[in-house]
């Protein structure tokens, strides 16, 4: 039989190894190997407080390592801040909370734009200076289907605009790898539909990592999937392999029909 092709560290655009953090001498993870590739994307589930926030918070460099490094395109950022990695093109997704209520949908988007720049958010700003960024924010508006909410403010959106608006604001820092918590928490099944589709439209040309209770969007939109369980990769593999693997029913759900 024909061998499989060998990976090599050019095809992981993000990479855990041996990943850990202890609170307190409490294990959150221990040990993670995580290979994400180029292109993809790529699941990180598991059952409550199995690890999956503290991972991503690790990978994102919101939270320190006890152990372990953190490559992005192969170049180790363990020791780099958030800001730091945006500008290397590994960005997250802001919480909804993050977004200025009361701006409009363009200028919660021109805000980003102008933090991406290196330039910080005046409230002072003259509006000669940040207009010319509008035909971008526009073109991003448009791109997750705000363009005609572009007046509205955040508060006058929907749970699933505010999430594409939130996404908007992502696509601003221009990510190479974009690592997106939970983006169909607390949405109504209306919304879920869109915003999976919307993810797999901008993760084109994109790597992408998601933290994900919902596993029909899981199932629709990664092509790999990492499974943890307390602080540790129980198995990883396509749905398919991983809803069929026995630790992972037991472990994960409790139950041979729940995945
Ligand atoms: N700052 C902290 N201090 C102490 N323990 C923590 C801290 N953050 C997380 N933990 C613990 O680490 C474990 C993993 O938590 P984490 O939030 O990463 O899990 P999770 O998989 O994201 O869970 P959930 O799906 O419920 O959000 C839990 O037992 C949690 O109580």
């Amino acid at each position: 039989m024909k061998a499989p092709p060998e990976q090599n560290a050019g095809d992981y655009a993000l990479e855990a190894c041996n990943l850990g953090k202890s609170f307190g001498g409490f294990d959150a993870v221990k040990g993670v190997n995580l290979k994400v590739r180029r292109g993809s994307v790529h699941a990180l589930i598991g059952p409550n407080g199995a690890g999956k926030t503290t991972c991503f918070n690790l990978l994102t460099k919101t939270l320190t390592p006890t152990t372990g490094k953190v490559l992005l395109d192969g170049k180790d950022i363990t020791h780099l801040r958030t800001s730091e990695v945006a500008r290397l093109g590994l960005v997250r997704s802001f919480q909804i909370s993050a977004t200025f209520p009361h701006l409009t949908c363009l200028e919660n988007v021109r805000v980003a734009l102008q933090s991406g720049h290196g330039k910080s958010f005046r409230f002072w700003s003259p509006i000669s200076s940040v207009e010319p960024l509008n035909g971008q924010a526009m073109d991003l508006l448009e791109q997750v289907g705000l363009a005609e909410s572009a007046a509205l403010t955040a508060t006058e959106l929907s749970y699933g605009k505010k999430r594409a608006l939130e996404i908007a604001t992502t696509l601003a820092l221009e990510p190479r790898v974009m690592l997106l918590d939970e983006p169909t928490a607390g949405m109504g099944h209306e919304d879920i539909a869109p915003i999976t589709e919307l993810i797999r439209k901008v993760s084109a040309g994109r790597t992408t990592l998601i933290v994900e209770h919902n596993l029909s969007v899981v199932s629709n939109l990664c092509e790999r999937i990492t499974v943890l369980q307390h602080g540790e990769v129980l198995v990883e593999g396509t749905y398919d392999e991983v809803s069929r693997n026995e630790e992972v029913i037991t472990a994960y759900m409790g139950g041979v029909d729940a995945l």
